[in-house]
């Protein structure tokens, strides 16, 4: 089911964790634990040789989240080809990749700002550290949106997303609806495009398999993503069934444009944890 991210590029830390990535996107495109097990789902449907965006992994979104802005949806980092900086595995038995993205001819013609983007990605046994920093590199501020468009692999019909309780959010698949998740578990069994703002505490992913714990750091927001079946239907890159594979849960910024002064950097991180055993039972 994921041949077709056997081409791209590996790191395999000592515990046999291993990682795949794409520099087109700079994009980590499979994470394996030590168990065997593929934890981030990629669809089968992908063209990894083509310029347009992959369909899985954990796309980088950048310079503009969705339709959040003028620019076109989810901006261009995701499709942009990225250099791999390094690739190594570290003295704590850690495997790292790291790629860069800077503004050229390209970019600047759709966004007319200079920058770096560094992505980093580490792991090791059950933990996938992906890290992203942008600097300005030019001589006047910009505005940004982005996230980390992980697309976790799951069972969606019977997954459970829990940690979002209270949390203010829009609802993009229902005419940007507001409202405050009032249940303790989101449910996936229809369309769910939610963005979670403020959010500050752990998220987990549960279904019929150990939970994986999303934790972030300096992403003020989540955002909730199953096309369901009419719109996997419409996605020409993602089987009709493709929907009942993964459940997208994205690190984000995406109320508040991030302002980044001339010089400066801004760093923010996602860390992936798959839980040996199920935190408490479910109601
Ligand atoms: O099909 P794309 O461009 O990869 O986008 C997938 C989805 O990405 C999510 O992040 C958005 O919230 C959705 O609205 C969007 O449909």
């Amino acid at each position: 089911m994921h041949s077709n991210v056997d081409s791209l590029s590996s790191v395999t830390a000592p515990d046999g964790a291993r990682i795949r990535f794409s520099a087109r996107g700079g994009q980590i495109c499979s994470w394996v634990t030590p168990d065997g097990i593929e934890r981030l789902y990629s669809s089968p449907l992908a063209d990894l040789r083509a310029t347009s965006a992959i369909r899985g992994g954990i796309p980088v979104i950048f310079p503009q989240f969705a339709h959040e802005g003028p620019l076109p949806k989810h901006g261009f980092a995701r499709s942009s080809p990225w250099r791999v900086s390094s690739s190594a595995i570290l003295s704590c038995g850690s495997g790292s990749v790291e790629l860069r993205l800077s503004d050229d001819p390209y970019t600047r013609s759709i966004w007319p700002h200079s920058f770096e983007l560094v992505l980093r990605a580490r792991f090791k046994g059950s933990e996938l550290t992906t890290s992203l920093a942008v600097i300005n590199t030019g001589d006047h501020p910009f505005d940004f949106t982005c996230a980390l468009h992980t697309y976790l692999a799951a069972n969606a019909p019977q997954a459970v997303i829990r940690g979002l309780q209270g949390i203010r959010y829009l609802d993009s698949a229902d005419q940007r609806r507001r409202d405050i998740q009032r249940e303790e578990l989101l449910r996936i069994d229809r369309e769910v495009d939610r963005f979670f703002f403020g959010v500050t505490t752990p998220v987990e992913l549960r279904g019929d398999t150990l939970p994986i714990q999303v934790r972030q750091e300096s992403f003020p927001d989540v955002v909730v993503w199953n096309p369901w079946k009419e719109l996997s239907r419409r996605l020409a890159d993602l089987p009709d069934e493709g929907y009942r594979h993964f459940v997208c849960i994205e690190s984000a910024a995406v109320e508040r444009p991030v302002c980044l002064s001339p010089g400066d950097e801004w760093l923010a991180s996602q860390h992936l944890s798959v839980l040996s055993s199920p935190l408490g039972a479910l109601p």
